[in-house]
């Protein structure tokens, strides 16, 4: 995938992953090495000008209906309260789109659910300026999942929050990924949240991006934060930090 024409900026190459239905993978790397481009490509926002991605068995030419998303900056709209906002793929995934005037209530009770899973119960009817940072990243994930996706993709969705409401948020998606039967691809500068929450840690070179290695995360679910102070848990860690500052030295 190469941005701006034939002499532009060759962001991915050569990128290959195989993710299985249910897995929960996270994607690190050095800075700028494509992780977002990568997010893009598999939701079909680009498309890249060689080779393929397939998602659910299709190939992905546009933009992808059972993709959830959640990206750093949660970019609510300021007009509509928080509730409105988790509603609004709903107004745009065709599955629902015909379905939402005549069920309403229905989304409306699906959306206060959600928000009470995430810790924002009474909250719908605020709007996002009233949130916390914390709050609209919770909000954020609530709109990722409302049209219940079969693939949610997490672009750094807990970057900019404090470490306290980062843990727990990691436990929401934890939990959600525990309860429903989703395929999640969380892209992260974490590496801890990365060894927390995954199956397999997919390691990325430097740009042009690519996987350079694959690991599979032995600790046993449900994990705890206490795992957070094992030994072991800091041992991954700090062979995955060793691997990327090597990506990083070969750029
Ligand atoms: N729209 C664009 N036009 C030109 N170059 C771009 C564009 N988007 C990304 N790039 C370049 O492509 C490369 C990969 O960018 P990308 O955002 O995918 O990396 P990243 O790994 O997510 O970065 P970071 O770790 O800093 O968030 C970078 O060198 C970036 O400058």
């Amino acid at each position: 995938m190469r941005y701006g024409g034939p002499g532009g900026t060759l962001a991915v190459s050569g990128l290959t992953m195989r993710i299985e239905r249910g897995d929960f993978v996270a994607v690190v790397g050095p800075s700028g090495c494509g992780k977002s481009t990568l997010m893009k490509l598999v939701t079909g926002l680009h498309v890249p000008q060689e080779g393929t991605v397939i998602v659910a068995g299709h190939q992905v030419t546009r933009p992808v209906s059972i993709v959830g998303m959640a990206f750093q900056n949660p970019t609510m709209l300021p007009w509509r309260t928080t509730l409105e906002n988790v509603l609004l793929p709903l107004e745009i995934v065709e599955k629902h789109r015909h379905r939402l005037r005549a069920h309403k209530k229905e989304y409306v009770e699906k959306a206060e659910h959600l928000l009470e899973t995430v810790g924002l119960k009474g909250f719908g009817e605020k709007f996002p300026w009233q949130l916390s940072g914390g709050m609209q990243q919770r909000a954020n994930l609530c709109r990722a999942l409302i049209h219940e996706p079969e693939l949610l993709m997490l672009d750094e969705p807990f970057g900019a929050l404090d470490a306290f409401t980062r843990e727990e948020l990691w436990c929401v998606i934890r939990d959600l990924h525990a309860a429903q039967d989703v395929t999640i691809v969380l892209v992260t500068h974490d590496l801890r949240e990365s060894v927390f929450l995954a199956d397999k840690v997919l390691v990325m070179s430097a740009r042009p991006g690519r996987v350079v290695a694959e690991h599979e995360v032995p600790f046993t679910r449900p994990r705890q934060l206490d795992i957070l102070y094992d030994k072991a848990f800091n041992d991954m860690v700090q062979a995955l930090h060793g691997e990327i500052a090597t990506a990083r030295a070969a750029a």
